[in-house]
């Protein structure tokens, strides 16, 4: 199978330790262990958030070192545990979604049918100030969508978030995957997230990679 992301002999500070791993190519990879363990880390150093204090990771057989991080986050979008969304309409969330990656913007028409796909049926012209958590939540995944990654890494929602809203999140980034052939690496504290969606389950305990499942 072809990989993604690969890493080699990876140590982050005294947190993470990966001696190696293969993240499949188009498939749902689900990043599992207990608070703490170093699942957060591993998300960030895929989009080079933060960068390994030793070793290397290979993204589509590039060193990810010797990459732009701009145009390596062009292609691997996180979706964080508290997105931000800016205090103005949803399109203009899009728009600077879109502005500082530096795409062209989209259409109404077209943002609308991301919003749609989240489930989220709201007027463009409405600001973010009046939605919900939940729905703030939807909106950043909208924009996510939007920019339309290769990779599209998930962290778990905060857990502030209703458990219904946090399985949405995931089924909707799922299907996603499936309809435009992307790669999804997500983190999940449950077993049974991971069980049910990973085609792929990495196991981190206490700041090592200790397993990998294949389905
Ligand atoms: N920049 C940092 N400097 C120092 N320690 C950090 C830093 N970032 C994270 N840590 C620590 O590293 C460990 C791993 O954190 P990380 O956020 O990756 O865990 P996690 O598995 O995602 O946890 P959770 O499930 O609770 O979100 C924790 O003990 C955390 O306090």
């Amino acid at each position: 199978m072809k990989s993604v992301f690969q890493l080699k002999q990876i140590q982050y500070k005294d947190i993470l330790q990966v001696e190696h791993m293969d993240i499949p190519l188009h498939r749902i990879t689900c990043i599992v262990g207990e608070s703490g363990s170093g699942k957060t880390t591993l998300l960030k150093m895929l989009n080079a958030l933060i960068s390994p204090t030793q070793g290397e990771i290979y993204f589509q057989e590039e060193r990810i070192q010797d990459m732009d991080s701009v145009q390596l986050r062009r292609k691997v979008i996180m979706l964080g545990q508290n997105p931000v969304v800016f205090p103005s309409t949803i399109r203009d969330n899009f728009h600077a979604a879109l502005g500082f990656s530096e795409r062209a913007l989209l259409p109404d028409q077209k943002l609308e049918e991301y919003l749609r796909m989240v489930h989220l049926n709201k007027s463009l012209d409405q600001t973010v100030e009046s939605l919900s958590g939940g729905e703030r939540q939807r909106l950043a995944l909208a924009r996510v969508f939007a920019l339309d990654p290769e990779v599209l890494l998930l962290d778990e929602p905060s857990s502030a978030l209703d458990e219904e809203t946090e399985i949405f999140i995931i089924e909707e980034t799922v299907n996603y995957a499936k309809k435009f052939n992307k790669t999804v690496i997500m983190v999940t504290h449950s077993k049974l997230i991971a069980e049910i969606y990973g085609e792929n389950i990495i196991k981190i305990s206490k700041g090592r990679y200790v397993r990998e499942e294949g389905q």
